[in-house]
Order: structure tokens, then sequence, then C-alpha cells
């Protein structure tokens, strides 16, 4: 359960009391999420979802993502649409963290997903990136790959304590990819972290995307990368072709990777993976004292980067010749 910071309903209601939304009704700290403080809040009107910014979430970046979403959600992108307060602000101040309201999405996450749900969100993901292409500001990937080394210096000394060698293993890779990163490649904005838990379905329909907290500037077919490793391997770290052809064909069907997008697939895939090895493995390590998390398992990545190793082409993914 990811609630780093308690607050009481009394908090809740005061910061309630600054918005045209009603009256609380009830509210509890969300199960799921390793990122932010999330609650599900009721009020008198409706469901809302109340977040306090954490750890990784800078705060001069809030304007980015606040205006993400409601950029994407105003060219049809079904996402959290940010409540303004009644003084205009988007942003609050609650328990020493900024906060935010958004409006609550239906839908549910799946835990398995299946080819068909690959293929709408191989969609849904070419639809925000076509949403994002006037989105006007700007953020680097601060976990590209320049970020990653300093990201590990958080948990080198430990990381043979997760698994044998892992260390060296993670050294090997960061020479590897950060002497060969692709360049040039189509860049926008992407969500780089649309994971199932952030995609919501209805009917097996795509109906929503949530968690632009990671959201930057960045190639897009990264993005596609990041969604490969996240939606398209088995339990056993399997990579499941079939998974990964329909979410590539619903992708290219609203925007077709290109030439250079698909060579660089494999090395893209592959850093993706290093990337949630870092970040899982930096908070395996350090879970802070009293928090309600469950930090998620960093060996699954190693997994798949040791299958993203052993790629030739895209074609291995499921990329249409
Ligand atoms: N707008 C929303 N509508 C419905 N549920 C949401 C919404 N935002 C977050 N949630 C719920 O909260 C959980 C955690 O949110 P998420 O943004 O993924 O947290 P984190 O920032 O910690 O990664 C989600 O898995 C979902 O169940
Ligand atoms: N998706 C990341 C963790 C952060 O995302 P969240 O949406 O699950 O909080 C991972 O799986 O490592």
């Amino acid at each position: 359960m990811a609630v780093y910071t308690d607050v009481s309903a009394g908090q809740i209601a005061e910061f309630l009391s600054l918005y045209d939304i009603g009256t609380l009704t009830s509210f509890h700290g969300i199960a799921e999420g390793v990122e932010n403080s999330n609650f599900l809040v009721q009020t008198t009107a409706g469901s809302y979802i109340l977040t306090l910014y954490e750890k990784r979430v800078a705060r001069e970046d809030l304007p980015f993502f606040i205006g993400l979403m409601q950029h994407l959600a105003k060219r049809g992108l079904s996402c959290p649409l940010p409540v303004a307060a009644r003084s205009g602000a988007m942003l609050g101040e609650l328990a020493g963290r900024p906060a935010a309201i958004v409006t609550f999405l239906p839908g549910v996450s799946v835990r398995r997903p299946t080819a068909v749900h690959c293929a709408e969100l191989g969609r849904g993901l070419a639809q925000l990136h076509l949403a994002g292409r006037d989105f006007p500001m700007r953020r680097a990937n601060a976990l590209s790959v320049s970020g990653w080394r300093p990201l590990y210096r958080g948990a080198r000394g430990r990381s043979d304590e997760v698994a044998p060698r892992l260390s060296a293993t993670i050294e090997e890779e960061l020479g590897d990819l950060e002497s060969d990163w692709p360049t040039g490649l189509p860049a926008g904005v992407i969500h780089a972290d649309l994971f199932p838990d952030n995609a919501f379905f209805l009917d097996d329909a795509l109906s929503g995307i949530i968690d632009f907290y990671f959201a930057c500037t960045d190639f897009l077919a990264y993005d596609v990368a990041v969604c490969l490793n996240s939606w398209c391997f088995e339990p056993d770290a399997s990579y499941n072709v079939t998974k990964g052809r329909a979410l590539l064909a619903g992708y290219e069907s609203l925007r077709p990777l290109t030439a250079e997008e698909a060579a660089a697939l494999p090395r893209l895939a592959r850093g993706a993976a290093l990337r949630f090895l870092l970040t899982r493995l930096v908070d395996w390590l350090n879970v802070p004292e009293g928090a309600l998390v469950r930090p998620k398992d960093p060996l699954e990545y190693l997994r798949k980067l040791r299958f993203h190793r052993a790629v030739d082409s895209a074609r291995d993914y499921g990329l249409a010749p």
C-alpha cells in the first residue's frame, strides 16, 4: 500500500473546503502504487483521487504533469482531470506535501493482460503520443540513460545482497548502454510508466490511463519499449510474442514505427528493463520506516534484461516485417 504520509479526516475536510466539490463523506488510503500517497475521497458531489506527491516527484515538475493531463483530456484521451480549487489553483499543500485532486476514472486494471488488452493498450499509447504532439511544455527524462548511473549509486554497495553478481551485471549493462544509446529518434511526450496497473479497462476495452508522474519528453519508441517490458512477459519471465505482436500492431494502427525506431527497439527495451531494475532495486533496499508500501521485485527485471540481451531484431518482439 502506498501511503507514505498519513492524513486525518479533519485535514482532508479542510483541504476540500478550498474546492467546490462537496464535503467529505469518507476516504481511504489506496492499496496500489509505490510512488505517491493516494487517497480515494468520497464527497457529497462524487469520488475523487487525492494525491500527495512524494520522493521522486520534484515540485517544479508538477505544472508539467498537471498541464499534460489537461492537454491530453482536451484532446480526447481518457485520463484524470486535475480539479481546480476555488482560487483557480490546481496544486495545494497538505501535511507538508504538494497535493492535488484529480477526477476518479472508472474501470479496472488487469493483473494478467491478454493479447486483446495488449492490442488496446498499444492503440491507447499511440493515441497518447499523437495527442501529446502539440503539448508546449518539455521535461527531460531524469530516468533515461544519463540518470541510471547516479540512481544506481543508491544501491551499488548492497546489490549483491539481492542476487549474486548483480552489481557486475548492472555495471556491464550501464557501460554498454551508455556507449551506444540510440539518438535522433522521433521524440515527444511519453508516459514512461504505462504498466498494467496504470491502465483501466471496461469490458476489455481500454477506458483510461492514469499516473502521469514519470511523463516526460523522450523517444516515443522508448515508451513502446517500456510497454513491451511490462505487458508482454509471462510470470515465468518468458516473452509472449503473441502479446507483443498485438501491442505493436495496435500501436502501428495509429502510428507506424519508422525504420530507425524499429532498429532501435531491442536496445530501448534493454534500457527500459535496466531502468525498472534500478528503481526497484533502490526501493527494495531503502523502504522508508513506517511506510505502507510493498516494494516491487527488482529481479523480475533482471530476468527481462537477460531476454533482451539475446534479442536480434524487433521481429523477436513481434514487429511485423
Ligand atoms: N484517477 C484515478 N481514478 C481511479 N483510480 C485511481 C486514479 N488515480 C489513481 N487511482 C488508483 O490509485 C492507485 C495508485 O495510483 P498511482 O497513480 O499508480 O500511484 P503512484 O503514483 O504511487 O504510482 C491506482 O492503481 C488506482 O487504483
Ligand atoms: N511501474 C513501476 C513502479 C512505479 O509505478 P506504480 O504506478 O506501480 O506506482 C514498477 O513496476 O517498477
